[in-house]
């Protein structure tokens, strides 16, 4: 009987990993050479975000790991270069905390890499741990300092386009719900974080909606990736001590190894002809429909125009970091434009320019942002 019943659960544990690591997240196809563009992978040292930027620098794109930890982050760039084979994986410094950093970064970036052809919002967090913080820390990180990020990388993404911006939302966006009254609030216990976490990816979801509107004719296109239910520090590193070594053999059990949840991002990024899907979420490799409150174009609007207060960026402003007002950030040093010295690092000189493919070839313009209705 003992037998009879640990030979369905090996059985059982086996269809779950076959089904989420293959069944469900296919390796993605798309592009199959990216030599000569550049992407920016944000929180590239751990989980998913490692994975996507493996894949892209195996493709043979120059990737640039933008990581809060210099140690991590460098530490991760040796591996990729390593596992890849490509030696064009580089660490660059970005606290999405920070306005201040966000610039930091975007002028770092603007002044070293002549290209940008594929940026891909990946950090997160779902807890805002021990740090107390007097804004919204959830919301800065999963939304704000992207939102902010994108803006200022915009010229150098318009001159390489077609180029694409991925924001790696999550399907928690279907239990989020926007309180423009109180946006900014700081968020205290897990209550309000489960919460204040659904809210920002519903942000994810309604800002690549928006931006894909504001760049139509651009030839920039951007998509919401939900990477499925994956096995990553994301959830466990807020979980007491205690409960880990009893989580982490059933996580590694029921949900998507890293790599599987890198399919959909990669997928955004890569796969060709989902150019009049700009704007759309999309999971498991496949557009998907969202609920209303994810489909609203004026909470998109009202949600765009919000996050570029909070933001710092004035009203009518164009993107270029130079003309950008200087952000109020308490968490950062005084002079946000003066990059922080240990903050501006490159791990490598940056190439010269490299040839670029016609990416018109296997790209087309956006023209429409098309949904059925509901
Ligand atoms: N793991 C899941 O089941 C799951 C499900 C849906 C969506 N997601 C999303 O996938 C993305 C990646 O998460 P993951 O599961 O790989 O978790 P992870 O914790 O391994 O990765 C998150 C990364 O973000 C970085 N990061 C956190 N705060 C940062 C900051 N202030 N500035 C810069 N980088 C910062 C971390 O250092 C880490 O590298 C997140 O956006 C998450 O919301 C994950």
């Amino acid at each position: 009987m003992e037998a009879l019943l640990l030979g369905a659960g090996l059985l059982l544990g086996a269809y779950v990993l076959v089904y989420y690591n293959l069944v469900k997240a296919p390796p993605c196809g798309g592009i199959a050479s990216l030599r000569g563009r550049t992407a920016v992978v944000t929180g590239a040292n751990s989980g998913i975000g490692k994975m996507t930027a493996l894949e892209l620098a195996r493709r043979g794109a120059r990737v640039v790991l933008a990581c809060r930890s210099r140690e991590r982050g460098e530490a991760a760039a040796f591996d990729l270069r390593q596992e890849s084979g490509n030696n064009e994986v580089i660490f660059m410094a970005l606290d999405l905390a920070s306005l201040a950093s966000v610039r930091a970064f975007a002028t770092a970036f603007l002044s070293s890499e002549p290209r940008l052809d594929i940026l891909i919002h990946n950090a997160g967090i779902s807890s805002c741990g021990r740090t107390h913080k007097p804004f919204n820390l959830l919301l800065r990180v999963n939304h704000i300092g992207p939102f902010l990020l994108t803006h200022l990388l915009l010229p150098r993404l318009k001159t390489c386009a077609p180029s694409r911006v991925v924001v790696v939302s999550s399907a928690a966006h279907r239990r989020g719900r926007l309180d423009f009254t109180r946006l900014d609030r700081p968020v205290v216990g897990w209550r309000q974080e489960l919460r204040a976490y659904a809210d920002s990816k519903l942000a994810n979801v309604l800002f690549a909606r928006e931006l894909a509107t504001q760049l139509e004719g651009t030839g920039i296109t951007c998509y919401a990736a939900h990477p499925g239910p994956v096995n990553s520090e994301l959830f466990l590193r807020h979980v007491p001590g205690w409960l880990c070594p009893l989580l982490r053999p059933l996580a590694w059990l029921v949900l998507r190894a890293p790599r599987g949840g890198a399919q959909t991002p990669l997928y955004c990024a890569l796969q060709e002809g989902i150019e009049p899907l700009s704007g759309r979420y999309f999971a498991n490799c496949h557009v998907e429909e969202v609920p209303p409150a994810a489909r609203d174009d004026r909470a998109a609007h009202r949600l765009w125009e919000a996050s570029k207060r909070l933001a710092g960026l004035g009203p009518g402003e164009e993107a270029e970091p130079d003309e950008d007002p200087q952000p109020e950030d308490p968490g950062a040093p005084s002079s946000p434009s003066s990059p922080h010295p240990e903050e501006l690092t490159v791990s490598e000189p940056h190439p010269s320019p490299q040839n670029s493919p016609d990416l018109s070839k296997v790209t087309r313009r956006i023209h429409v942002k098309a949904e059925p209705e509901p």
